[in-house]
């Protein structure tokens, strides 16, 4: 028998997610209907050719892109209803984001870089609690070394502590070893997966890589803005 699926249990669902970009004389269409459901604490790995929408969908579920058809809801959130500031509100701190060329802020420590989203979320011991985090991911002794000072590997722990600080339900991440050697890359995705069990996040990767995609519970497909195959790992 089919059972339903407890909405409690859900961390994210798409339905009929369209988006469309461009200009209005040349809209040009995205996403062309996804609908998705990922469980809580579920890991996804996001995979299809250069251009299939992997990076937009990935923009839409995590609210920094605005659906343009469809609804989509993460953490019994729908994200259609709110405004702007709510809708920056509901991501703070719930949503945390690890990109492929880092993104830290050049001008800020390691430390300060990981502290920003915790002060942002009205963490009153933010500095503490960061030099934590980068304890956990090996940086204890970089914690006051500027962004052009650390590895490309140092800086992409940077970044996961930074994510994972503020304790999101969801980690997004879009091809976080992309810029790292195999070696350093594997060392990177095991720190992913230990810190987001450790937060007991849902986490969705977008990847290239197959045998990143095999350590994920779940693999799903994207073509041509749809997605075309969805599978247990
Ligand atoms: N702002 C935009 N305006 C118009 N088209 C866009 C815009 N952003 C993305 N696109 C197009 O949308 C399509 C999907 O892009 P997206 O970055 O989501 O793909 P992707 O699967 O993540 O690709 P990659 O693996 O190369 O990062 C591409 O054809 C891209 O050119």
């Amino acid at each position: 028998m089919h059972m339903p699926i407890d909405p409690a249990t859900i961390a994210i669902r798409a339905q009929n997610v369209t988006l469309s970009l461009g200009t209005r004389d040349a809209p040009v269409t995205i996403l062309k209907g996804v609908d998705l459901s990922i469980l809580r604490g579920e890991s996804v790995a996001l995979l299809g050719a250069s251009g299939s929408g992997k990076s937009s969908l990935m923009a839409v579920l995590s609210g920094l892109e605005r659906a343009s058809g469809g609804s989509v809801n993460v953490g019994g959130v729908d994200f259609g209803a709110l405004g702007e500031d709510d809708l920056a509100r509901a991501r703070r701190g719930r949503i945390g984001i690890v990109l492929q060329s880092f993104h830290l802020l050049p001008t800020m420590t390691a430390q300060e870089n990981v502290a920003v989203p915790l002060e942002l979320a009205g963490h009153a011991d933010a500095f503490a609690q960061a030099a934590e985090e980068l304890r956990a991911v090996g940086l204890g002794h970089r914690l006051d070394h500027y962004p052009a000072q650390l590895s490309g590997g140092e800086q992409q722990r940077v970044a996961i502590a930074r994510a994972v600080a503020p304790r999101p339900t969801l980690i997004f991440a879009d091809e976080p070893t992309g810029n790292l050697d195999a070696a350093t890359g594997a060392s990177i995705m095991d720190l992913l997966f230990d810190r987001q069990r450790a937060a007991g996040a849902t986490l969705m990767i977008i990847t290239h890589d197959p045998l990143l995609a095999e350590r994920c519970g779940r693999i799903i497909e994207m073509r041509d803005g749809q997605i075309v195959a969805d599978r247990a790992a």
